[in-house]
């Protein structure tokens, strides 16, 4: 009988209809969330006479700039996040397969485009036909290829519907905000080729390397890159075979290293470096010393020793003398040391691994550890690692934690290493030696990088953890 719910297919049938009220309600409480931080985010760019976020070639490379206050930043972290989610709950399951072809297709456009010097060949401003584009394209290849406007045609297109490229009249192409970017950026650029001709390989092959290896193995000459390059050399040996790859790499790790989220700011405003007075910091693996150097130039009374491999630590040392005021390359030396080798100094007041154990399987990661313990005892000692610190599932916006996964992924196909959770952290630490203990991790807004502070200490307990800020813009 219509309206009765005492059996079982009514049962059913108001369960399926309260769920649909559910998701419907949460398309809607998605949307008014967009809406709510698009707002927050356009209404700042106004007030500070900002450019709004546009396709156009001239439109801005970044929505906000790099010191916009963190709520703004928050918003824009949360409009992303819901945006995504409404694009993944209106496709809805059916249609999930559907949507993962374009992001390889994408990927295979990118590789193609910047084969073929396309993003060079668009003009700057204005538009090319497909024609011209074509010939353009077979010319700057010294007519070696032929290049049909008909497939150009397929892939410009394609690429277009993820906003790289316009095309503002029919049969002319013109760049986008992002297209014009890669154009002028060489960097960008660099970092677009990396991406498509290295890393989207190496991905691919994660599954062909699992079956070759073995998934547990942890040889750095036994992962997805040796498959996809089909070389036995470990990643770094392989690219330094050619002078090419490797100033792309360059370009690439420039990206990297300057974006946001691994700024050197967070390491300098991040801990409290002026209560050690006239302490002194090793920066163990700190390469030519870009760490040691911002950290001196903020605190004049802290002394560093940089500490890396032999050729890293001369030429460290090499542009320090040529490039450096007295007042800073005095409290600055430059020592050859292996990490795997025991500790040579002594009595310092804090030992830094930034961005070191991330590259390291566990095996490795704790003979570092081992080498530092014998210095830690005199119990003062810190030592201070600044390493991404993974979020648990659904802890941070799906925005972010995507990215962080990405780059956990990427140690495992690259190196066979991995990011590590908390967890992970606190049993790193405890193999290496039972007295290290985790006081405080700490993650300056914006920062991709968490602080923890470790010291030697047999007997007490008590970890303490701040609050974490998620944000990877950058
Ligand atoms: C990802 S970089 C990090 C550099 C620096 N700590 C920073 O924050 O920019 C890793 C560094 O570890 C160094 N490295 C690699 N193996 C090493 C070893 N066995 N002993 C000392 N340094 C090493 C590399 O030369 C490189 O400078």
């Amino acid at each position: 009988m219509p309206g009765k719910l005492n059996n079982s297919n009514d049962t059913e049938n108001v369960a399926t209809h309260r769920s649909a009220a559910a998701s419907s309600f949460l398309l809607e409480e998605l949307a008014w969330k967009c809406t709510k931080n698009a707002i927050a985010v356009s209404q700042y760019l106004s007030a500070h006479e900002l450019p709004q976020p546009s396709h156009e070639p001239d439109g801005p490379s970044s929505t906000l700039p790099k010191d916009a206050p963190p709520n703004v930043q928050r918003a824009r972290q949360s409009l992303m996040d819901s945006a995504l989610q409404l694009f993944q709950l209106a496709a809805g399951p059916s249609e999930f397969i559907t949507n993962l072809a374009p992001g390889f297709q994408y990927v295979a456009c990118l590789a193609w485009l910047l084969r073929f010097d396309i993003f060079h060949l668009v003009p700057a401003s204005g538009t090319i036909s497909y024609k011209d584009l074509a010939m353009a394209a077979s010319k700057r290849a010294n007519g070696a290829v032929d290049i049909p406007e008909t497939r150009l045609k397929s892939i410009v297109r394609m690429a277009m519907t993820s906003a790289l490229f316009r095309e503002p009249e029919p049969n002319r192409v013109g760049h986008s905000a992002t297209s014009a970017l890669v154009a002028r950026d060489a960097d960008v650029h660099s970092w677009a080729s990396y991406l498509s001709t290295r890393s989207a390989p190496t991905a691919l092959s994660m599954t062909a390397a699992h079956d070759q290896f073995t998934p547990a193995s942890v040889a750095k000459n036994e992962t997805a890159y040796n498959v996809a390059f089909s070389t036995e050399l470990p990643f770094f040996d392989h690219l330094s075979l050619d002078p090419a790859n490797t100033a792309e790499f360059a370009g690439y790790m420039r990206n990297v290293t300057t974006s946001v989220g691994v700024d050197l700011k967070h390491l300098v405003n991040g801990y409290p470096w002026a209560e050690l007075r006239s302490g002194l910091v090793v920066d163990v693996g700190g390469s030519t010393g870009n760490a040691a150097i911002a950290l001196a130039r903020s605190f004049p009374d802290l002394n560093f020793i940089v500490q890396d491999l032999p050729d890293n630590a001369n030429a460290g040392r090499q542009a320090a003398e040529t490039t450096l005021p007295n007042n800073i390359l005095s409290r600055i030396t430059f020592q050859g040391h292996d990490f795997t080798q025991p500790q040579p100094v002594a009595g310092a007041d804090v030992y830094l691994l930034r961005m070191i154990l991330h590259d390291w399987p566990d095996h490795v990661a704790i003979t570092i550890l081992k080498n530092l313990v014998p210095v830690l005892e005199k119990g003062t000692a810190k030592l201070l690692i600044m390493d991404t610190v993974l979020p648990a599932p659904g802890q941070v916006p799906n925005s972010v934690e995507r990215i962080v996964r990405v780059r956990d992924l990427t140690m495992m196909q690259v190196f066979n290493s991995h990011e590590r959770d908390l967890e992970q952290w606190r049993a790193l630490l405890a193999a290496a030696d039972e007295g290290l203990r985790l006081r405080q991790v700490t993650k300056p807004f914006g920062s991709a990088m968490s602080l923890l502070e470790v010291e030697l200490d047999r007997d007490v307990q008590q970890d303490e953890e701040k609050e974490e800020n998620w944000d990877i813009s950058g």
